[in-house]
C-alpha cells in the first residue's frame, strides 16, 4: 500500500504522523484544511479509534469536518469549544520566523480564526514549503463580493508602495465563475514574488474596505514539522529556537492510506 505513495505524500504523511504526537488526551484540537492536514486528520483518527485517545476536533472547513467524522473524531464548532489547546494545519509557505502564507485551499479565514484561538499552532509541511522570503506563492486575500473590483484596485494601489517585486492580482476562479469561500466571499490572489515585510503587508491589506482577511499568518505558528520523502522529520520551534530530528516509520494500514486524493 505505501508503495503507491509519492515522495511528496510520504513527506506530508510523516510530518502529520509526528505532529499528532503533540496531541494529548482530553485536548481540543483545531483541524486544518488541505492535503497535508488531511493526513493529520487520518493519523489522529487512528489514535482515537485504536488507542482510545479522547479529543474534540474543531475543523476549519466542511471537507475537514466530513473527513474527521469519517475517521471517528468528535467534531464541534469553535463556539462550542470556545478555546483550543492546539491547532495542526498545513501551509503554502513558511519562512525562518515561522510566518506563513496560507489559503491555497481557500480556507484561510476559518484557519486563521481557529489558529488564533489556540494556545499552540503546529504547521505540517513538506520541505518544498520552506522559503527564505515569503511571496513566491500567491498571497490569498478574502474579500466580500460587493465591490470586489474596487477592493482589488485599492489593494493594488496600497501594496504598490511596499517592499514587493510585483503586484499582479487575480480573482480566483472556479471554472468560469468566481471561486466562493465557505463564508460566501471571493479570493483575490496577489502575485508579489517577494514580501519584504510580511507584518506590514498583512496590516496594510486588512485596512482596505471589503477585505475580510489575508493569508499571512504572522506570529501565530509555534512549531513547523517538516517532512521528507525518506521518513525524516524536522521539528522547528520558534519559541526556543530548537530543531529536533526524528525518523517516522511507514505503517501499512488500509484506513490510513485510503482517499489519497483528498
Ligand atoms: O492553507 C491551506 C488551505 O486554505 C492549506 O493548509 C495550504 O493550502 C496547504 O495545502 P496542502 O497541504 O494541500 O499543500
Amino acid at each position: 500500500m505505501t508503495g503507491e505513495l509519492s515522495p511528496i505524500d510520504k513527506a506530508k504523511f510523516v510530518a502529520a504522523k509526528r505532529a499528532v504526537e503533540f496531541v494529548e488526551d482530553g485536548m481540543r484540537v483545531g483541524l486544518g484544511t488541505g492535503s497535508t492536514a488531511a493526513w493529520m486528520v487520518r493519523c489522529l483518527g487512528e489514535l482515537v479509534r485504536h488507542d482510545g485517545l479522547n479529543v474534540i476536533g474543531v475543523p476549519t472547513s466542511t471537507r475537514t469536518a466530513e473527513l474527521a467524522r469519517s475517521v471517528g473524531i468528535k467534531v464541534v464548532s469553535l463556539d462550542e469549544a470556545k478555546w483550543l489547546d492546539l491547532t495542526i494545519d498545513g501551509a503554502d509557505e513558511f519562512d525562518g520566523d515561522l510566518n506563513l502564507i496560507k489559503g491555497g485551499g481557500g480556507a484561510l479565514l476559518q484557519e486563521k480564526i481557529v489558529a488564533t484561538a489556540s494556545d499552540q499552532m503546529v504547521v505540517i509541511a513538506d520541505a518544498a514549503k520552506a522559503v527564505e522570503t515569503l511571496g513566491a506563492f500567491p498571497l490569498p486575500v478574502e474579500v466580500i463580493p460587493f465591490g470586489w473590483q474596487t477592493s482589488k484596485a485599492l489593494i493594488e494601489e496600497m501594496i504598490g508602495s511596499l517592499d514587493v517585486m510585483g503586484y499582479l492580482s487575480a480573482l480566483r476562479m472556479n471554472g468560469d465563475r468566481p471561486y466562493v469561500t465557505e463564508e460566501g466571499n471571493y479570493i483575490i490572489d496577489l502575485h508579489l514574488k517577494r514580501i519584504g515585510n510580511p507584518r506590514q503587508m498583512a496590516m496594510v491589506i486588512n485596512q482596505v474596505p471589503g477585505v475580510v482577511e489575508n493569508g499571512l499568518f504572522i506570529d501565530i505558528c509555534d512549531q513547523v514539522v517538516v517532512g521528507y520523502g525518506d521518513g525524516r522529520v524536522e521539528t522547528r520551534d520558534i519559541n526556543n529556537g530548537t530543531v529536533e530530528e526524528s525518523q517516522i516509520e511507514f505503517v501499512e494500514s488500509d484506513n490510513l492510506f485510503r482517499d489519497l486524493n483528498d
